[in-house]
């Protein structure tokens, strides 16, 4: 797979901030609708509360105005027939309340008004079907909006039927200002866009919060009228007179049948609610940032722990010492210390590869390589270098003698000294057997051949094999460059055979090859 194909660590951390986002804003959304919804229910509860409360209000405007007819009607005034002086009385009761008083027989004459001076000539009161209704219960009677024929102006009235020894004598009215009822429901301190309206028995609009005028007199808007004919209380979603679309809320008093309804403009119903998803939207997208953010910060650690083990693998590919970065993932670590157990096997696979197992020191292939090194440098630095070949005499009888182990025990016990005796810099190696190599750096023929002497010597030294005393000698060829030879090959051969004719001549010796001419002569 091509890498660009394959994901990256950020992309799959950014799906994973995705796949637990999404879910969560469509609860988050889930729950908005859910909630708006109850908002909404617990909104139309509250103001079908609140049009009660006001309908309430408007009963116990007219109930109070009631209440004042009646006092008024125990006048002994009315009963001494003294209307003059009933007329004065009904004067000190006007207020702000009530704006006329009538005083009408059961035929609809009015015998006097108080906007009008007693004994003035006045039109008939009163409709002959709240007159039928007056004259068949006791109770007070609340009209319908209508223009007073005497004030000119749109007046409600309510008219108590005035009984004298069972004989209905005398109805008694008050006028009311329709501006009187729209105090009333500015005192409500509504919120200035709700449109709220109180309509007559026969959802004729009386008093409205807005363009009373123009709307005073009319009718309901249709779909307040047909919820009105079908609840007592409700709401519903339809628009005002003027065309205003709105949740409309609305009471009917069970008393007067009279109403009151509230318009609720949806345009800023809704305006809190999409303030609400703005501000849900806005926190989705600081919400999604902040993770994208997060995801990033965790992805780049991610990514370089992954990317710290490029450097270790390729190090160990090319088999050098790795170095590993501290990496942030546990994962990631137990990879870094895989590749570091690989490249100490490695290594170990190397050192065995170019060492030898019993002795520990370098074997053919490595000396023969090390040799090589050392005189491309001594080529260019026109220094020397002198290899040394040297083989144990008589070792065949220490095994022969003692035993392999014990053989091996002077191998190993002979490489250490061979190692102890030469330089840090110079190379101790085990051909195979018996045969060691030596590489001296720097040294000339004569200063090699007397090395080499020396480590005749120490060779040949006793070994304490076990307890047991045992011998051997070396036979030693030198060959030193550039006086024997110019490559590795050369040189090994030359010394190879300088210490063949050691053997040859005797063993125990050391010749040095451009000596082994004069020694042969
Ligand atoms: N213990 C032991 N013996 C070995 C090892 N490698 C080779 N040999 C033995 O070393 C001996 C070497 O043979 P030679 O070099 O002919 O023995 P030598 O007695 O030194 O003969 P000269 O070189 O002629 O003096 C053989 O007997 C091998 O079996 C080893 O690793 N350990």
């Amino acid at each position: 797979m091509a890498t660009g194909s394959v994901p990256s660590v950020r992309s799959r951390i950014n799906q994973l901030a995705a796949v637990f986002i999404v879910p969560a804003l469509l609860i988050v959304i889930g729950l908005l609708v859910f909630d708006y919804h109850q908002a909404r229910a617990k909104l139309i509860d509250h103001h079908i509360t609140t049009a009660r409360a006001m309908t309430s209000l408007v009963d116990k405007d007219f109930a109070s105005v009631e209440a004042t007819l009646r006092a008024l009607a125990t006048s002994p005034a009315i009963a001494d027939n003294d209307l003059q002086r009933f007329y004065e009385q009904a004067q000190e009761m006007l207020s702000g309340q009530i704006e006329n008083i009538v005083l009408s027989d059961p035929q609809g004459n009015q015998v006097f008004n108080t906007l009008r001076p007693f004994g003035a000539a006045l039109p008939p009161f009163n409709t002959p079907a709240t007159r039928q209704l007056l004259s068949d219960r006791k109770e007070a009677v609340v009209s319908g909006l209508f223009t007073g024929k005497v004030s000119m102006r749109p007046m409600i009235s309510i008219t108590v039927p005035v009984w004298r020894d069972n004989r209905h004598v005398y109805n008694l009215s008050a006028g009311i200002s329709p501006w009187r009822l729209n105090t009333l429901l500015s005192q409500q301190q509504l919120p200035d866009d709700w449109i709220t309206a109180i309509l007559d028995e026969n959802n004729v609009i009386v008093s409205r919060t807005h363009e009373m005028s123009r709307f005073m007199g009319r009718s309901a808007a249709p779909n307040l009228g047909n919820a009105l004919a079908t609840n007592n209380e409700g709401y519903f979603y339809g628009s005002t007179s003027e065309g205003v679309s709105v949740l409309g809320i609305y009471s009917r008093s069970p008393a007067t049948k009279w109403s009151v309804a509230i318009g609720l403009p949806t345009s800023s119903l809704n305006a809190a609610l999409w303030r609400q998803v703005g501000w849900l939207a806005l926190g989705a997208i600081v919400l999604f940032a902040l993770s994208l953010a997060f995801a990033r910060t965790i992805a780049k650690r991610l990514a370089r722990s992954v990317t710290g083990l490029i450097e270790p693998a390729l190090a160990l590919g090319e088999g050098e010492k790795i170095v590993m970065p501290a990496l942030d993932l546990r994962e990631a670590d137990e990879v870094g210390k895989a590749l570091t157990r690989a490249s100490r096997m490695l290594e170990i696979a190397r050192y065995q590869a170019n060492h030898d197992v019993l002795t520990g020191l370098a074997n053919r292939g490595l000396f023969q390589e090390l040799v090589n090194s050392q005189l491309a440098l001594a080529g260019r630095n026109g220094t020397h270098v002198a290899v040394l070949f040297i083989d144990l005499d008589g070792f065949k009888e220490v095994n022969d003698t003692y035993g392999h182990a014990a053989g091996d025990d002077l191998l190993y016990q002979a490489s250490t000294r061979l190692r102890a005796s030469v330089r840090e810099s110079d190379v101790v190696a085990r051909l195979g057997g018996d045969e060691f190599a030596v590489m001296l750096i720097s040294v000339l023929p004569d200063k090699a051949e007397a090395l080499a002497q020396n480590l005749l010597e120490t060779v040949s030294a006793e070994y304490d094999i076990a307890g047991k005393v045992a011998t051997v000698s070396a036979s030693i060829g030198v060959a030193c460059y550039p006086e024997s030879g110019a490559t590795m090959q050369e040189l090994l051969f030359a010394a190879d055979t300088a210490m063949y004719k050691a053997k040859q001549a005797g063993k125990r010796q050391v010749i040095l090859a451009q000596a082994a001419h004069a020694t042969a002569d």
